[in-house]
């Protein structure tokens, strides 16, 4: 036997050269359930080789066409092997015991020595990996088993002399984490990667982890709690239209309104909210603070009242047109709300009486020359975000703000959360030393507008940044709630802040990091076998190279996408904006937006992974504005079910979190919101942050078993090819109760070997590895304790983006200047140009907590500031 190609206890699974357990190895998955059958069916063959049992390298992806290991190496489902790249490798089985005992042998021999042995002996399921239970080696020969224990014992005993605070330390760190004090004095100065106490022994390039997703992963420290209310009858909306005789007509609107209302936009009767604030604004000059839940029609509760005045001021005056001034300006925080304003706002002005009322829409990441040219024509009601609006205010002369009677601030919460305080200050300060007693046009005297202008301010939520908003911009405010009746205790409770609508189910999912990527699939694929008729989902991620990794991995470009090239809008080609502009002159006025005419060339795939009829979307702040508004258009408008990829971390407050989930669960209908939690810390986010006993808890092997259950036809994609049936026969589980578990693995192995065999996938999986730590990182303060980035476990993170290198050794190359999600953290020393290791971060990211505090203050507001800008388009949009 060659000295290369010797057993080393670091080169297989169970036991760590130091000679500790190897906490990658879960004793309850080893040769679990199904594999013990295996396992006994092998020990009755009477433990020979077969000479079908010789391993062939071009059968499965373990061995290279020329023999050599292809590495890593996948060789059964609850296994991990470190494979050296040098040795080649014959598959042997031996003897193994036909007892319950899980004490079989299962070896690689290398061609040129075939007395080694492999040892992957595991203890019972369920009982603990100890080291006493390694001496229990059973099956096979008795000299295979002497060798192995004479081995084990030799290096334990070689362990326990040297080093004993390593053994101290190595125990710890397979404990699975524990209350969020407990894991934090554990972890204070612990490294939380794959990296072994002793590995330096070898370069760590050489080693890559392949292990199972269902080895060794932490439990949950928490039980359900038996106060939630999460499994009680359905709850009855608390954002509906009104079921109790109130009508559009006994509002006080004109009667053209009113029946435009319920003929044309087919809406029945006012949610709570528009049937207590629409008559106050009717009737009231003075300005308005609305609160109300999400989804509950807070749109036309401010744009009602004001289209109404312009209308009931025309019937009394002179006719106005487009010319006679802007009456009303709408901010919104983003582009995409913006855009769905101006859609209710074209849809009430659909009305032949109305035809005369101009809106103008003026957003950032549109062409400013067309915009001037939009607002040089004129218009009535400016519905804008507040950067752009801002910028025409000092740009554009033609724009005349000196007769606008209604300042809305739409989602007050989120202008401020984005930043926008001193634009909207500067705003203000513009319409105040602008503002005209009488419109431009002296022949249309609106003499029944009001005298002063009036400010709405609308809001989900209730939170300092709002107050401050208010105190910037209302003076007397009236505040207006939604009277809607909660199911548990009458009237909402505004002392509460805000709760997500009552008839949203909730729920949230103790998920281990490398179980991850195999619940995401096992839920999108359950959802869409569930409800195929247009089902839309969301997910959200904390970031946009999340995103653009997980959109790659389930997705697959569409034929006509490929034959399409991407029309480049970004161009400098003048003739072509002229062009353009021309064109939308020569449109209706009226038209919704310009970009929906154009060809589709959103970011959307087929989403084989999930489901054939799956189109799969992808949106984030570094798209292009244009990709980013066919994108939406497109999924709004899909007829065939559609998932959109956004966000499936949790998010920065509770603020955003209800702004996520309300987006579903609109008006009324149902919603579903699920949640996922890794165990330990953050298994307290549901009580402490969200203080909501509404969540339902489930546990991963819940989800995985729906979606990768038995009663599911397997819809692992037949790409799989490279994993050979034989190999499927030998290796992975087969009796039915476990067929969840063999298709998620097969699943995971393939995403993968996806990663292995493209650069590209794996760039993109390392970037998107990073920026999630780094969006982790930006949590804020009082939420530290859920998400302690100390508390996670690299190694098992990498897992869940396909990535089998250790996280210190995942480089992550940087192009000049990146997106958001690779950027260097402000501030952060570590973190310049040029290629990065992740090696800075193997402290968990305690790079960042070393910094100074005012300092790392800083860093991460703006990190969270960016990471919002680019990342909140989705929390944003009406998702019927
Ligand atoms: N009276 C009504 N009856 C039925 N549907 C309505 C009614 N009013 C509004 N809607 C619909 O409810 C949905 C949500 O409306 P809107 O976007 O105005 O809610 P919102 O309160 O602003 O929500 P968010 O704060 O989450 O943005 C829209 O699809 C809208 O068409």
């Amino acid at each position: 036997m060659s000295a290369s190609n010797k057993y080393k206890p670091t080169e297989h699974d169970g036991l760590k050269e130091d000679g500790t357990p190897d906490k990658r190895v879960n004793p309850e998955h080893g040769f679990g359930g199904q594999d013990r059958e295996q396992v006994a069916e092998l020990g009755r063959q009477g433990g020979k080789t077969q000479p079908d049992e010789i391993y062939k390298p071009s059968e499965h992806g373990g061995l290279k066409k020329d023999g050599t290991v292809d590495n890593p190496t996948y060789i059964d489902t609850a296994h991990l092997i470190r494979a050296d790249s040098d040795v080649k490798y014959k598959v042997f089985r031996r003897g193994l015991a036909p007892t319950a005992g899980l004490h079989g042998l299962i070896g690689f021999e290398p061609m040129a020595e075939p007395d080694l042995l492999v040892n992957f002996d595991l203890a019972p399921a369920g009982q603990a990996f100890t080291a006493s239970s390694i001496n229990g080696i059973r099956g096979g020969r008795w000299k295979d088993r002497f060798r192995a224990k004479k081995r084990l014992q030799y290096k334990r005993n070689k362990s326990d002399r040297s080093d004993t605070n390593v053994l101290k330390q190595s125990k710890e760190s397979s404990r699975p984490r524990h209350t969020p004090a407990e894991a934090e004095s554990n972890s204070r100065h612990r490294s939380r990667t794959d990296k072994e106490p002793n590995s330096t022994s070898r370069p760590q390039q050489d080693r890559p982890v392949v292990s199972s997703i269902f080895s060794s992963n932490p439990l949950p420290v928490t039980k359900p709690d038996p106060t939630t209310t999460a499994n009680t009858a359905p709850a009855a909306p608390t954002n509906a239209p009104l079921q109790d005789g109130s009508a559009f007509a006994t509002m006080g609107l004109a009667p053209t309104l009113a029946s435009h209302l319920v003929n044309t936009m087919k809406l029945k009767a006012p949610t709570s909210i528009q049937q207590t604030a629409i008559p106050q604004l009717i009737s009231s000059d003075s300005d308005a603070f609305i609160q109300a839940e999400t989804g509950s029609g807070k749109t036309l509760t401010y744009l009602l009242p004001i289209v109404h005045r312009i209308l009931a001021a025309t019937l009394k005056g002179d006719k106005l047109h487009r010319d006679s001034g802007c009456f009303a300006v709408v901010l919104a925080p983003t582009r995409e709300l913006g855009r769905q304003i101006y859609t209710v706002l074209m849809q009430l002005l659909s009305h032949p009486s109305l035809h005369w009322l101009v809106p103008i829409l003026i957003l950032g990441g549109e062409k400013k020359k067309s915009e001037k040219a939009r607002i040089r024509k004129g218009g009535n009601i400016l519905v804008a975000t507040p950067g752009r609006l801002a910028d025409h205010l000092v740009n554009t002369s033609s724009l005349d703000v000196g007769y606008v009677k209604w300042l809305v601030l739409d989602e007050g919460d989120r202008l401020m959360d984005l930043g926008f305080e001193e634009t909207l200050q500067q705003i203000l300060t513009a319409l105040n030393q602008r503002a005209q007693t009488q419109p431009k046009d002296q022949s249309s005297v609106a003499l029944d507008l009001p005298e002063r202008r009036i400010t709405v301010l609308c809001s989900a939520t209730m939170k300092p940044s709002v107050q401050k908003l208010g105190d910037m911009s209302l003076k007397d405010a009236l505040y207006l709630k939604s009277m809607q009746k909660t199911q548990d205790n009458g009237d909402e409770d505004s002392s509460k802040g805000f709760q997500a609508p009552a008839q949203l189910k909730q729920a949230y999912i103790v998920v281990p990091a490398k179980l991850r990527l195999v619940s995401l699939a096992s839920i999108l694929r359950r959802a869409f076998v569930r409800k195929k008729e247009n089902m839309k989902l969301i997910v959200f991620f904390s970031c946009a190279d999340s995103v653009d990794f997980h959109y790659e991995v389930f997705g697959t470009q569409t034929d006509d996408e490929l034959e399409q090239p991407e029309p480049s809008l970004s161009s400098d080609d003048e003739e072509d904006e002229e062009n353009e502009e021309e064109d939308e002159e020569s449109r209706s006025e009226k038209e919704p937006t310009s970009v929906a005419k154009r060809p589709s060339n959103s970011a959307k795939s087929k989403a084989p992974l999930i489901d054939s009829a799956v189109s799969l979307f992808k949106l984030h702040g570094s798209l292009a504005q244009h990709t980013r508004t066919a994108t939406l258009n497109d999924f709004f408008h899909e007829k065939d079910a559609a998932v959109l990829f956004l966000q499936y971390d949790p998010p920065y407050s509770k603020e955003d979190y209800i702004h996520r989930i309300g987006r579903t669960a609109r008006a009324g209908r149902e919603g579903r919101a699920i949640l996922f939690l890794m165990p330990g810390c953050e298994e307290g986010y549901p009580s402490d942050v969200l203080g909501d006993n509404r969540l339902a808890r489930k546990l991963a092997d819940e989800v995985l078993k729906k979606g990768f259950g038995d009663s599911k036809p397997s819809k692992v994609p037949k790409q799989s090819k490279s994993v050979d049936p034989a190999w499927k026969k030998d290796f992975m589980p087969k009796t039915s109760g476990q067929q969840w578990e063999q298709e998620a693995i097969e699943f995971h192995l393939n995403v993968e070997r996806r990663v292995l065999a493209s650069g590209d996938l794996a760039n993109l999986a390392r970037k998107a590895f990073q920026s999630h730590i780094r969006a982790y990182a930006t949590h804020i303060a009082s939420e530290r304790g859920i998400f302690d980035i100390k508390q996670l476990h690299l190694g098992h993170l990498a897992k869940s983006f396909g990535l089998r290198e250790r996280p210190g050794d995942i480089k992550v190359p940087i192009h000049g200047k990146t997106r958001h999600g690779s950027e260097a953290v402000p501030g952060n020393p570590r973190t310049g140009p040029g290629k990065r290791s992740l090696a800075s971060m193997e402290n968990g990211g305690e790079a960042l907590y070393e910094q100074d505090e005012e300092e790392r203050q800083e860093a991460t507001r703006k990190m969270r500031k960016k990471m919002k800008e680019h990342m909140n388009i989705a929390a944003e949009f009406n998702f019927g």
